[in-house]
């Protein structure tokens, strides 16, 4: 996944400087950095929610920047969207066999459904089994909790076997010991893709990072590996001069 010199205004202020970033297939990488330095735009880019003012985006070599999401999403890259995407009146299986369906193209197209659902609840039952709600798989997915209901989310977002996927803020409302093990539950179920997170946790950033990719004021100054980063005298210095600039900002 590759990004170069990508930019995005919002009306005249430019919120995506020439952004650009080289991620290698299998890499788990952190998306960190000061609040509104452009995180969350950055995903709506690659994701396609946005389309760039210019730069490009790539995955597996192929312009992807100006495509739709779900064009998007079939070519391999999913994102999670977080528990609204989550049905909360169908059980759990049933949310996870409409993340396959989903992936595999259905809509309304009764008859190919039909002749593919086999294989789409065996592909439901592996998801089951790897996000590790397999004991609630016939619970409606409004009855689970917090963190259940995340890891759900996280099946729905592998489920169509992306080979890239962008998680926002995976661990956000956990508990220490829940955030412990989701991180476990996310690299599991990632091995061998491609990872993109935004995060602010940097206890998530270090369990989970094979690098950091550091976002201040919409462009990437630094990406290496996590004892690279901390040590690196930019980022240092964009952190410390965002802490004192918020510092001051709260003071009456
Ligand atoms: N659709 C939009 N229209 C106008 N401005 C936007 C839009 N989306 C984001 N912005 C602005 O872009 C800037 C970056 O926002 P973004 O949410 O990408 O930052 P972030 O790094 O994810 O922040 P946080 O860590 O607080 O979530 C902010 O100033 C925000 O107000």
């Amino acid at each position: 996944m590759e990004l170069r010199d990508l930019r995005k205004s919002f009306g005249k202020t430019e919120i995506i400087r020439g952004a650009s970033l080289a991620v290698n297939a299998g890499e788990r990488v952190a998306v960190i950095g000061p609040n509104g330095a452009g995180k969350s735009t950055l995903f709506n880019l690659i994701s396609g929610r946005f389309a760039p003012t210019s730069g490009e985006v790539l995955l597996n070599g192929q312009r992807i920047d100006g495509k739709r999401p779900f064009e998007i999403n079939r070519l391999g890259l999913s994102r999670s969207f977080q528990i609204t995407n989550i049905f909360p009146k169908l059980s759990v299986f049933e949310n996870l066999r409409c993340g396959v369906l989903w992936s595999l193209g259905y809509r309304y197209t009764f008859l190919k459904f039909l002749a593919d659902l086999d294989d789409a609840n065996e592909r439901a039952e592996q998801l089951l089994e790897m996000i590790k709600l397999d004991k609630k798989r016939d619970v409606l997915a409004m009855n689970l909790t917090y963190a259940e209901q995340r890891a759900l989310e996280i099946g729905i977002t592998i489920a169509g076997g992306a080979g890239v996927i962008l998680l926002d803020e995976p661990t956000a409302g956990m508990s220490k010991s829940e955030t412990r093990r989701f991180i476990e539950l996310i690299k599991e179920v990632t091995v061998g893709k491609t990872l993109l997170t935004v995060e602010h946790d940097m206890g998530v950033v270090f369990g989970l990072a094979d690098k950091i990719a550091v976002v201040v004021y919409g462009e990437v100054i630094a990406f290496d590996r996590p004892e690279a980063v901390r040590s690196n005298q930019r980022v240092q210095e964009a952190y410390l001069g965002s802490h004192v600039a918020d510092a001051q900002v709260a003071r009456p």
